[in-house]
């Protein structure tokens, strides 16, 4: 794709710009001049071909499959069976036989009832009839063994919200969306909030999963769960799924036509899956009676209060407008030309080019990365599986010593306090973790400014609240024996033992600066909080 340093005129100005008052004169501008300056744009990325399924390239991963099989390193053999499951042609026998070595390493793990599930698939699609029998002495052997097979959970149970708010599908009643000509739409506490009081549990608007074989052949495009023996879709080898259930849900609500998208390698996009399914949402609702939208509850499953989130438009630099505005271009053209959006859909090219630039911008501003932890452990590494929209919590400011902290369960946030929270005090997250102990303010300003556009105003700021390495040291001694206690919980794995502990520590923080311990504990506590939400693979 072209980049905007690629334009030669230095002229142009976002001011300039956003001056032309409507976004398809923006656009419009955009593409004139990515047209003067590659005019082969387009072509480059269909030269590219169609990159369709192919039984040749399925062929690759499966003998690499089976060489990881026969060395014994499952985990490798279980993403290139997977990604020959992802390449195979529908209905193929290769198909058939990349589930078939799939159900081989499956078996080798003890994942006996994924094994047959596999099997299975792989007698529905032309398993070939001279390699069958082992196949089915395999399905015979998995059969004795399933009963056995220890249920695996790979998150605990969502919990359910104590007391759901009228107003607010998602959230408890201890919180209210308020606005200010500062921070905008934010969430207030309206009743005094414990340290690890659940405050919303949402499901996300729509996923777009990672790129790496580790987040994209684990698990399922369309609810996120850990997953080894994913589906694919028929008509693409991008999009995979851990059920008939998942896969229908999303072709329903855009896969149908971001599937002709996928066959061009674009990975799959936040901002047009958001568009396809709220184009596929208000050609449900409308005419339907009682079904429009009246704004007295927020719903988090609802196209209009996506639409609504916060974009920022007017404080762009020309580079996002410009990458907002081609993204739209190329993708307004890959579905004219490649799929039958237009013949369904009842839109103008330029009401979806605009769609398309206004939610590459809601999208980028409002994605929540989805995490998962390591089992049974303080973890304060970063593993995200996907990128994801939720509607409610969205609307939570940041603060750079944030009171909310996320946890995920597949693709489901929960929301909890990660401190006491007073009522009136306004909810906030840690954007991008860039929290005051471990970043700078200059550099803290600089980044929310980059991704948010926004000055922070938070008490850590306000008051230049000093580095970790710089605060007091704290009640050190009794921090020492917190950590030795929570060693040999850990070692126990009792998770709710020494969580009940750190949160009572928690909750005895003052409004004060915060010290070291004070810093360090609450790391403790969100990390412990984790560990109730997605774990990272034990395959
Ligand atoms: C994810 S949205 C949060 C909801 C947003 N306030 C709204 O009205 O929809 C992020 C945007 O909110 C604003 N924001 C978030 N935290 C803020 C803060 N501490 N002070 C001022 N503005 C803030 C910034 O414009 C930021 O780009």
């Amino acid at each position: 794709m072209l980049s905007p340093g690629e334009i030669e005129d230095p002229q142009i100005t976002s001011e300039q710009l956003l001056s032309l008052k409507s976004d398809i004169r923006i656009i419009d501008m955009l593409e004139e001049l990515a047209q003067k300056h590659c005019p082969s744009q387009f072509q480059d990325i269909e030269t590219g071909g169609k990159i369709s399924k192919s039984n040749e390239k399925a062929l690759t991963f499966r003998d690499e499959g089976r060489k990881m099989l026969r060395q014994k390193n499952y985990f490798k053999a279980l993403l290139a069976f997977t990604q020959s499951i992802a390449n195979a042609e529908d209905k193929s026998e290769m198909l058939g036989l990349a589930y078939g070595g799939r159900a081989e390493v499956l078996f080798e793990k003890g994942y006996f009832n994924e094994c047959l599930n596999d099997i299975e698939r792989a007698l529905q699609n032309n398993y070939p009839k001279d390699l069958e029998a082992k196949l089915l002495e395999k399905q015979t052997q998995a059969q004795a063994n399933a009963g056995k097979q220890a249920l695996r959970k790979y998150h605990e149970d969502v919990p359910s919200l104590k007391h759901p708010n009228p107003k607010i599908s998602a959230a408890s009643s201890s919180v209210e969306i308020q606005r200010d000509q500062y921070g905008g739409r934010h969430v207030v506490a309206t009743a005094n909030i414990e340290a690890g009081e659940v405050i919303a549990i949402e499901n996300p608007y729509v996923v777009a999963i990672g790129t790496k074989p580790s987040q994209r052949f684990l698990h399922c495009h369309e609810c996120l769960q850990l997953c080894y023996n994913l589906i694919p879709c028929p008509g693409c080898r991008t999009a995979l799924y851990c059920s008939d259930k998942c896969r229908n849900s999303a072709w329903e609500w855009y896969h149908h036509n971001e599937c002709d998208l996928c066959q061009f390698d674009f990975n799959e996009l936040l901002s047009v899956k958001t568009v396809l399914k709220g184009l596929r949402q208000l050609n449900k609702t409308v005419g339907i009676e009682g079904q429009q939208f009246d704004g007295t509850i927020f719903k988090s499953d609802r196209y209009e209060e996506i639409q609504e989130l916060q974009t920022n438009k007017e404080k762009r630099s020309v580079r996002d407008l410009f990458e907002a505005a081609n993204e739209a271009c190329i993708i307004h053209h890959f579905l004219t030309k490649y799929s039958d959006f237009f013949s369904k859909n009842d839109i103008s090219g330029e009401r979806l080019k605009e769609l398309l630039f206004h939610h590459y911008f809601n999208t980028t501003l409002n994605k929540l990365s989805v995490e998962k932890t390591k089992k049974n452990s303080i973890d304060t590494e970063y593993h995200e599986v996907a990128e994801a929209i939720y509607a409610f919590s969205s609307l939570l400011n940041h603060d750079c010593y944030g009171n909310v902290f996320p946890v995920f369960h597949g693709g489901t946030i929960i929301l909890r306090a990660s401190r006491n929270i007073k009522s009136g005090e306004s909810c906030c997250l840690t954007y991008r973790n860039y929290n005051f102990a471990e970043f700078p303010k200059l550099v803290r300003s600089h980044q929310l400014w980059r991704f948010f556009q926004f000055t922070c105003t938070c008490e850590a700021c306000e008051n230049n609240w000093p580095i970790f390495d710089c605060l007091n040291s704290g009640d050190v001694e009794k921090y020492q024996k917190l950590v030795d206690q929570i060693n040999t919980s850990l070692k126990q794995s009792d998770i709710s033992g020494v969580l009940k502990v750190v949160t009572k520590k928690v909750k005895e923080f003052t409004t004060a600066e915060p010290t070291k311990v004070d810093v360090n504990v609450k790391r403790i506590f969100c990390d412990l909080l984790k560990c109730s939400g997605n774990k990272i693979t034990d395959f």
